[in-house]
């Protein structure tokens, strides 16, 4: 460890043990506002819930909205959440969401059904603020939404005040599906029945059908009528589940597995298995495929050490995970290519961009195109000074290159705030203690 601004991993030979994983910052983010949007007089109590920057933001929103949210003294990752049917009691005149695409996207959407003519600024950090949401926007003032983009057409700030009425929407899938999971968390609320056709492409397809498996669980029905189209009856009220726990997330486990290959494991995290409902649990099947010795249980997996072999694939489904697998790279024979991960460069960075500028400090040939990126690792590599572009992924990803002789510098570890606050504290427990 060095000074706060960065951390130096290096010579890292052994990962082994246990990792529980903390919540799923999709999954609770999704909880925590349908847990809200249940009927007055119910209550969900949320187990497991993410504590980091993303579901800060969404809890205090849903507060600010006069939301009644209990944290549990004795754990903060317990949290009750009293249903008020998008019968919001106070009305904020802005809400400030970071830079979490998974509350500014469904908020956007379920209080341009809720709001009634109240008005609502929705704002978030400086990359918030260049991140599209053009798509969304459109779909939502073709419904009847009031939408005014307050700097720049097709970007927050957005001010809102409500007024989406019509069911009948189309929306470009080809960017971002968060906008098709807002959709289809708000829909439901509306007096008409809906159909929701997706044009385009779509891309990150899993986390379209984790929602429609949460919105089920939530007691909220969407008929499928062929995949990229939706019938969604009107007049719904969510039905609280009473108990709810918020898998581990599977995106953070990809860097715990990576590392248990490098390491040489046996390494379990603990919180996802076999019947998770995120699609970056394939993640494991993808490192398997590469050579890791992967063992998937009901709820947890486990990885021990194999000869890494280069892959090569369509990561669409897990934009995630997928990063983690540019770093394995450094460690894998033979030239790995990531293909059709286009929308990596509207993230928390341009991070096809970043990517290829930071495996090329430590020695990699990296080919970036529109829409991939190949890597093939130097003979030797050398250490570098990353630059993290304050995305936690950046970070994380390049946690890995600890397991290189020359070791890595990590600037702004703390930017893991927004998905993984302690990730580094524990990475370096359970590498140094092994
Ligand atoms: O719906 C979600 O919870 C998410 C969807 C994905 O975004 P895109 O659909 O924009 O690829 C993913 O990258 C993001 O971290 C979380
Ligand atoms: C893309 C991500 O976040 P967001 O939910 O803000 O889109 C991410 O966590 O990698």
């Amino acid at each position: 460890m060095a000074d706060t601004g960065s951390i130096t991993l290096k010579k890292l030979r052994q990962c082994h043990g246990n990792v529980t994983l903390p919540g799923s910052k999709s999954i609770a983010n999704r909880a925590l506002l349908m847990a809200a949007l249940c009927g007055a007089g119910q209550s969900t109590v949320l187990t497991n819930v993410l504590r980091s920057d993303d579901t800060q933001r969404m809890l205090e929103a849903l507060g600010d909205l006069g939301v009644t949210v209990t944290i549990a003294e004795h754990d903060p990752t317990h949290i009750t959440v009293s249903g008020c049917e998008g019968k919001w009691p106070q009305h904020p005149a802005a809400l400030d969401l970071g830079n979490a695409g998974t509350a500014m996207r469904p908020l956007l959407a379920v209080l341009s059904a809720t709001l009634q003519g109240n008005r609502c600024i929705l704002t978030g950090d400086a990359r918030m603020q260049e991140r599209p949401i053009a798509a969304l926007i459109e779909s939502l003032r073709a419904g009847g939404a009031h939408i005014d983009c307050l700097q720049q057409e097709g970007y927050p700030p957005l001010e809102i005040s409500g007024g989406l009425t019509s069911g009948m929407i189309e929306i470009d899938g080809t960017e971002s599906s968060q906008y098709i999971s807002a959709l289809l968390m708000a829909l439901p609320l509306l007096e008409t029945d809906s159909v929701l056709k997706l044009t385009g492409t779509v891309v990150s397809w899993p986390y379209i059908e984790l929602t429609l498996s949460m919105l089920e669980r939530f007691g909220i029905v969407v008929h499928q009528i062929c995949r990229q189209e939706f019938m969604i009856p009107g007049q719904q009220v969510y039905q609280s589940p009473g108990v709810y726990w918020v898998e581990g997330d599977a995106s953070a486990a990809s860097y715990w597995l990576a590392a248990g290959a490098l390491g040489g494991g046996p390494l379990t995290v603990h919180g996802v298995g076999r019947h998770s409902i995120q699609g970056d649990v394939k993640f494991a099947d993808y490192l398997a495929q590469m050579g890791a010795q992967v063992t998937i249980e009901e709820h947890s997996i486990t990885v021990k050490k194999g000869v890494l072999r280069a892959l090569d694939a369509d990561l669409n489904a897990i934009p995630d995970a997928a990063m983690t697998f540019a770093t394995l790279a450094l460690f894998a024979q033979g030239t790995t290519h990531i293909r059709n991960i286009a929308n990596w460069r509207i993230k928390e960075t341009d991070r096809l961009q970043a990517m290829a500028a930071e495996l090329r400090k430590v020695g990699a040939h990296v080919v970036e195109t529109e829409e991939a990126i190949s890597i093939t690792p130097p003979a030797h590599l050398q250490h570098g000074i990353i630059d993290t572009y304050n995305d936690h992924r950046m970070a994380m990803s390049f946690a890995l290159l600890g397991f290189s002789e020359v070791g890595v510098t990590i600037l702004d570890p703390n930017c893991c705030r927004k998905t993984y606050p302690n990730f580094f504290t524990e990475f370096c427990q359970i590498t140094q203690s092994s």
